[in-house]
């Protein structure tokens, strides 16, 4: 077969904007892709640090597939019915957007971003983040194993002068950047819930799985963490990358405040019509020997307790799937996933979709599941509410990436921290089931904030 070779951005510029004039319109989003040379994804995240530019990083959990968006072209919004209004407002700009080259996954107007736990979202601290919040990238960095790719978002009009925004789109490469780092971070307090509090909130929630009207709730608790100096979101994301091998990783930087998640948690994959989904509750800490590690597995996978909060999460997700699939491939039983300073009980779901189905309509259904939320998801929904004291924010919700071809990812946003100049505030949470006891789940909590925290440079809590 003949094969064409690829147009340059140049030639892509061209033909969008003879197309324009074609259709006899005066403006014309096009988006423009090219496979480029090895390019790292971490240097060119921090290589736009300082520039008040939002910035965006994804990682998948097997660390072949990396996303970087930097700078608004587009943004939707939402404050309510998050998902299904995000997809609507996202069809209306797919339509308007010309990509004239059949896109590679991952590549073309992607959007990136994120939702809150609860249809709404409050609290000062959660100013500057939605309930819904997906955003195309003005450039995306694309890598998929050994492939690299640029992806350009621009607006053609008119007046553009080609050959100038042509010389504008590889401006960034010639832009210095501030590459200080801060190896000496120093953590100074930090503040959370105090035991007695806690303790009463398990009780309380315990109780109600003993009357019958709940099954699991998770329950979470936020640390307040602060810094002798500004977090340099640069230096947490190495940290990160270099730390936690074996999980997503997420930044969405808008320079005040960016939000952060190290989360070993899918929530959905979407690829052709291929579904993953990832069952993972059920938790104990690493052994400090190969010895006491594998019994510490050994004790995680025969533990009733840990099992049962496991199982629902198994049970929920085979319901909300299986009606939209042909055929679902769950194991009977979990195995153990090792991360660095704990371990979980973990299940993969497979499946084949039927129709195809947005990942916005997964995400409807999969949102939260007892791994976050509980069981039943509206009473369990309704506690948290009611007795967390906090807002959850974008803890613990999805966030992820979805191309125009509807295959993406979305994570659960745990293992998360949202940061502010020299503060950040960590979310930890785990599930309660009637077995629970509320000093075993503070100490699970602590172990959860471990990894975080050391990332951002502290040790202690
Ligand atoms: C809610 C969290 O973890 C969930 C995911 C894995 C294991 C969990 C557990 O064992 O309790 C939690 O369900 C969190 O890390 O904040
Ligand atoms: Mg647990």
């Amino acid at each position: 077969m003949l094969q064409t070779k690829p147009l340059t951005i140049l030639e892509q510029l061209n033909n969008a904007k003879e197309h324009m004039n074609d259709l006899g319109i005066s403006q014309l989003m096009v988006s423009l892709v090219e496979k480029v040379d090895y390019i790292d994804p971490i240097q060119f995240f921090s290589h736009f640090q300082n520039q008040d530019l939002i910035r965006l990083f994804w990682k998948d959990s097997e660390d072949s597939f990396y996303l970087v968006g930097i700078d608004q072209f587009k943004t939707i919004e939402t404050s309510q019915n998050r998902f299904d209004a995000i997809q609507k407002k996202r069809e209306e700009l797919l339509n308007q957007i010309y990509s004239p080259n059949g896109a590679e996954k991952g590549t073309g107007p992607v959007m990136l971003g994120g939702f809150s736990f609860n249809d709404t979202i409050y609290g000062e601290k959660w100013d500057s983040f939605n309930s819904g919040q997906m955003i195309i990238p003005k450039t995306l960095l694309t890598v998929n194993e050994d492939d690299y790719y640029m992806t350009y978002n621009v607006t053609l009009t008119e007046n553009t002068d080609v050959d100038e925004l042509y010389k504008e789109l590889y401006s960034y490469k010639s832009r210095s950047h501030d590459g200080k780092q801060n190896s000496n971070q120093q953590l100074q307090s930090t503040n959370s819930l105090d035991y007695r509090n806690w303790s009463q909130l398990i009780e309380k929630a315990v109780g109600s799985i003993k009357n019958g009207t709940l099954g699991k709730v998770v329950l979470a608790r936020e640390l307040e963490a602060e810094f002798k100096q500004p977090i340099n979101i640069n230096d947490v994301l190495v940290n990160l990358v270099n730390h936690q091998t074996d999980s997503f990783i997420y930044i969405f930087d808008q320079g005040d405040d960016a939000f952060i998640s190290a989360t070993p948690e899918r929530l959905v994959k979407a690829d052709d019509n291929e579904l993953l989904s990832t069952c993972l509750a059920g938790t104990i800490k690493r052994g400090e020997t190969p010895d006491e590690d594998s019994l510490l597995a050994h004790q995680l996978l025969n533990d009733e307790k840990n099992r049962s909060e496991h199982q629902y999460v198994v049970s929920m997700i085979k319901e909300a799937i299986e009606p939209l699939t042909y055929s679902i491939d769950i194991p009977t039983s979990p195995v153990i996933l090792p991360l660095r300073s704990l371990q979980h009980l973990y299940t993969p779901v497979t499946a084949r979709l039927k129709e195809s189905q947005t990942i916005f309509d997964l995400i409807e259904k999969l949102h939260p599941t007892p791994a976050l939320g509980g069981e039943p998801r509206h009473v369990a929904m309704q506690f948290i509410e009611e007795n967390e004291p906090f807002e959850r924010g974008w803890y613990a919700a999805p966030v992820g990436w979805v191309d125009a071809d509807d295959n993406g990812e979305m994570a659960v946003a745990i293992r998360s921290a949202l940061i502010n100049q020299n503060k950040a505030t960590l979310f930890a949470g785990c599930g309660i089931v009637e077995e629970s006891d509320p000093l075993a789940e503070y100490e699970e909590t602590k172990l959860k904030f471990t990894p975080m925290l050391e990332a951002l440079g502290g040790t202690s809590q």
